[in-house]
């Protein structure tokens, strides 16, 4: 089939590679020059494990083109995607501007029968928005279906290729016809296409963001309260999550969920109740608890360095919102650095991925080490933000010739209480006893 992708972020590119990769001939679409000049010339400009293999074999085999072309997309696409950024707008709700705008030129351009699918996630209700936006100027017939987009970061290709469900919300017998052919590869192995009317399409991707926010958000409750009892948030986690209707993922508590959706998501629902009186307790709940737990370790390295971190150096391993991404986008890594800086402190940063993203927004602010051992040289505490695999299984000894003082402050319970203690650390993390203090 001929498919075009409109925007090619972490969730267009991965589209289309992998849509190039069943056999379709795609077009990626984008409006950033040098980003499509890059992929032009065969280099990802994403971080994304296993990306890069299906990206280079698509290319070469001619199913895979990109250009800045909006024309040129939509002459190529039976199927046309949109995944285009929908950022938080200053109110809390999903900006619609990229995908409204893309809309119009859409209506004024497309010769043939397209069908017009949204990838990106939008509220309930933007299927038929797009809809009429492209009917003021179409002189041919078209669809508009929502398909929301479930992958992860860092496990997008498996996530893409091997997708639990595919929700499509179509009310087009045609175009429910062309999404199934489509999709037919992708669940050969049994798990569903879902099909449904748009706005439950659309209103299913908030909920499961959201629901899977407030999963997590209840954990860190729990295991603050751990704190206060006495108890051990990774017993309790494996307690309860062996219960099937519990289940064991995402109760993983730290410093709060971060990245470039659930905390939009979250205030987008949260505001679009609103806009129909509804109120979201729950949600308005979740944004409050999640922003005081990105910064929940601040006190706690204050309180251990007397309340005076003027001049304390202080090494940090992980920046990215979680591991396997060069994304920084709402990551907690960026609260605890700002809040450190405003009290004195110089940072030691390291991280596999995000460093030049970091240092995009950071500048000079931050000390870059090229290293997770380098950072350490010299440093006070050593503070882990993201959950890199590289970091669970340190040389302790090493840490502790290079650390001034054996200290960690862990935000993601990498390590195991009594081997950080065997270790002579002072080990902080979150829902578990100090070791050491
Ligand atoms: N990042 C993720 O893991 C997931 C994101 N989503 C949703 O998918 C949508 C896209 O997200 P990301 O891929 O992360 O965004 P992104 O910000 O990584 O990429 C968006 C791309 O669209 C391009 N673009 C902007 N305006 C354009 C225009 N007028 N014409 C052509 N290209 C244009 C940008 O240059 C950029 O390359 C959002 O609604 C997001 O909520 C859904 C599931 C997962
Ligand atoms: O709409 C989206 O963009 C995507 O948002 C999330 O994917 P992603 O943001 O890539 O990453 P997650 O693995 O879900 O992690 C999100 C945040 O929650 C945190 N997290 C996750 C799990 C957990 O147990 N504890 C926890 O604190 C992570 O550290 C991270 O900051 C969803 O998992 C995807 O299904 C969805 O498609």
């Amino acid at each position: 089939m001929k498919i075009s992708v409109i925007g090619t972020g972490y969730v267009g590119l991965v589209t289309g590679t992998c849509l190039a990769e069943t056999g379709n001939e795609v077009i990626c679409v984008d409006i950033d020059k040098e980003k499509v000049e890059k992929m032009r010339n065969g280099v990802v400009p994403i971080y994304e494990p296993h990306l890069d293999v299906l990206f280079e074999r698509n290319i070469k085999a001619n199913r895979l083109k990109f250009t800045t072309s909006l024309e040129e997309g939509l002459d190529h696409g039976d199927i046309i995607f949109l995944a285009l950024p929908t950022p938080e707008d200053e109110d809390g709700s999903a900006d619609l501007s990229y995908v409204l705008n893309v809309s119009e030129e859409i209506g004024k351009k497309i010769k043939n029968y397209k069908v017009i699918v949204d990838k990106s996630t939008v509220p309930v209700g933007t299927a038929e928005k797009v809809h009429k936006v492209i009917a003021k100027n179409a002189s041919c017939e078209f669809d508009v279906v929502s398909n929301p987009e479930f992958l992860r970061e860092g496990f997008a290709v498996d996530d893409f290729l091997k997708p639990e469900r595919i929700v499509v919300g179509s009310s087009s017998e045609r175009a429910t016809a062309l999404m199934k052919k489509l999709y037919s590869p992708f669940v050969r192995s049994g798990n569903p296409i879902i099909i449904m009317d748009e706005k439950s399409a659309e209103l299913t991707k908030y909920a499961a963001n959201s629901f899977l926010a407030t999963k997590i958000t209840f954990m860190n409750e729990i295991a603050n309260y751990c704190e206060k009892v006495g108890a051990d948030v990774d017993m309790v986690r494996v307690g309860m999550g062996t219960d099937s209707r519990i289940g064991k993922r995402f109760l993983f508590p730290g410093i709060g969920y971060g990245g470039s959706c659930f905390p939009k998501d979250v205030k987008a629902l949260q505001k679009a109740g609103k806009d129909k009186n509804y109120d979201f307790k729950i949600l308005t709940s979740v944004i409050e608890i999640n922003s005081a737990q990105k910064t929940i370790l601040l006190p706690k390295i204050e309180n251990y360095f007397s309340n005076d971190l003027k001049g304390k150096t202080i090494a940090i391993w992980g920046l990215a919102f979680k591991p396997e991404t060069d994304d920084i986008r709402e990551a907690p890594s960026i609260d605890m650095m700002e809040g450190l800086l405003k009290k004195g402190a110089k940072l030691q940063v390291f991280d596999p991925e995000a460093m030049p993203n970091i240092e995009k927004r950071f500048g000079n602010r931050l000390n870059y080490s090229e290293s997770m051992y380098a950072a350490l040289e010299n440093a006070d505490a050593l503070l882990i933000c993201t959950e890199w695999s590289i970091f669970r299984t340190p040389d302790f000894s090493r840490l502790k010739k290079l650390l001034k003082n054996p200290v960690i402050f862990d935000g993601r319970n990498l390590y195991n209480l009594n081997d950080v203690e065997a270790e002579g650390f002072v080990y902080v993390s979150v829902g578990r006893k100090t070791v050491n203090i």
